[in-house]
């Protein structure tokens, strides 16, 4: 097992992202008050099959107790952290992985540190900062239909109310992708920075490539206390804020949408905890391109649970997959025609004092790994079996402008 040393100090200001050197390969986070940038190789290792959430903590737990860890600031995310992506099936051919860098540059309300980690071996860190790459936008970007284009997706709305009728399956979450073409490399900083300023509410990330700014969190944990926002029900704002708020308090369809996504997050949060679940929604949040009902679950963490192991229990919540979960997943595998990578399923980071954020990673784009200039975007909702395809569909339109924000606003 490889051993590591993490030095983390404090920093004077909290980091632009115009510090970070490189325009793919890093690890951003921002939201709710703090955030942090990470970037160059410490360690990295990739988990896969159903038991992927569990063999990933025991990963990080065992470098953890092998590595030293000299922290003066000892806040969320300080000290040893490592940034994740998992993917949303258990059979998906896109890995689930665990990345340390080897420099993190995190501020939060309390202000701004920065950690070296390196292999235990190396006694002198250095602190040199390559000089950074200028940001460069994309120039002309072009987006159009992905696997599943709008006529198909349609069809597969309409194929799942008919099987919804039966009444054995209540809730099934489709999804369609977009294929996004840009003229210059995608630079992960710009698409971030747009995303975190234009999503101020949400959480924007961007790990492994996979760049969002989502509105849904799985699993905050801070000193072993749990917190869960539980989203599903959803309203264009095509029309107004306030007409889209008053159209989705009086949908009985949404409602019910709503409450199969919260139970199944209840449900599993009741076995993780040690004590009372406290609740508190529905109500509507309001994001720029749509509202949602949302549902905010807090308790704190029976022994034995983290945030990533509670994540991977709750996954796939029925905001994602559907009720009751096997019946919904086996009906995405067989018509939705996607593989859905990691859209839809937890990304985030955890240190190795136990805290850690583990959002849904939805309204994202995968940047392509071997080709900068291509990302595929996902995005999905609720069928029921009251449906109408074409809402569906508007649904996920208003859900794809939030990450083509990203790429298609024009630079100051
Ligand atoms: C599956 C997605 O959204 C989920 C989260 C919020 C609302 C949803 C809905 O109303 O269908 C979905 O459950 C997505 O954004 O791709």
């Amino acid at each position: 097992m490889t051993s590591l040393r993490a030095v983390t100090r404090p920093a004077e200001r909290r980091p632009s992202p115009g510090d970070v050197p490189q325009p793919r390969g890093n690890m951003i986070w921002v939201g709710h008050g703090g955030g942090m940038v990470g970037w160059g190789l410490a360690a990295s290792q990739t988990f896969s099959g159903p038991d992927r959430f569990r063999q990933a903590q025991e990963w990080f737990d065992s470098l953890a107790a092998a590595s030293t860890i000299d922290d003066t600031v000892q806040s969320p995310g300080t000290g040893l952290a490592a940034f994740g992506t998992f993917s949303f099936s258990d059979e998906s051919a896109d890995a689930s992985t665990l990345t340390i860098p080897a420099r993190i540059r995190g501020w939060n309300e309390h202000g701004a540190w920065e950690t070296l980690i390196s292999p235990a071996e190396d006694t002198a860190q250095s602190d040199e900062i390559e000089e950074p790459e200028p940001i460069a936008d994309f120039g002309r970007v072009v987006w159009g239909p992905g696997e599943v284009d709008e006529d198909r997706f349609i069809d597969a709305v309409a194929e799942t109310v008919e099987i919804l009728a039966d009444g054995d399956i209540k809730k099934v979450v489709l999804a369609r992708d977009i294929a996004i073409v840009s003229e210059r490399p995608m630079d992960e900083r710009l698409l971030t920075a747009r995303l975190a300023s234009a999503f101020p509410s949400c959480w924007t990330f961007c790990i492994d490539g996979l760049t969002g700014a989502t509105p849904e969190m799985l699993a905050s944990v801070r000193g072993g206390h749990l917190k869960t926002r539980v989203l599903a029900g959803s309203w264009p704002t095509t029309g107004g804020h306030e007409a889209a708020e008053y159209a989705l308090r009086s949908s009985a369809k949404d409602i019910a949408e709503h409450r199969y996504a919260s139970d199944s997050v209840l449900h599993a949060i009741d076995l993780q905890a040690s004590g009372p679940v406290r609740a508190d929604g529905p109500t509507i949040l309001h994001l720029p391109n749509v509202v949602h009902l949302s549902t905010d679950f807090e308790a704190d963490l029976a022994p034995g649970w983290t945030g990533l192991t509670a994540a991977g229990a709750m996954h796939p919540t029925a905001a994602v997959g559907g009720t009751p979960t096997d019946l919904a997943l086996d009906v995405i595998a067989r018509i939705e025609g996607l593989d859905r990578g990691r859209y839809a399923a937890p990304v985030g980071w955890m240190d190795a004092a136990g805290n850690s954020d583990w959002a849904l990673a939805l309204r994202c784009a995968q940047i392509d790994p071997t080709d900068p200039h291509r990302a595929r975007a996902l995005a999905g909702g609720g069928v029921m079996d009251r449906s109408v395809p074409q809402q569906e569909l508007a649904e996920t339109e208003a859900k794809f402008s939030a990450v083509l924000h990203a790429f298609s606003r024009p630079t100051a």
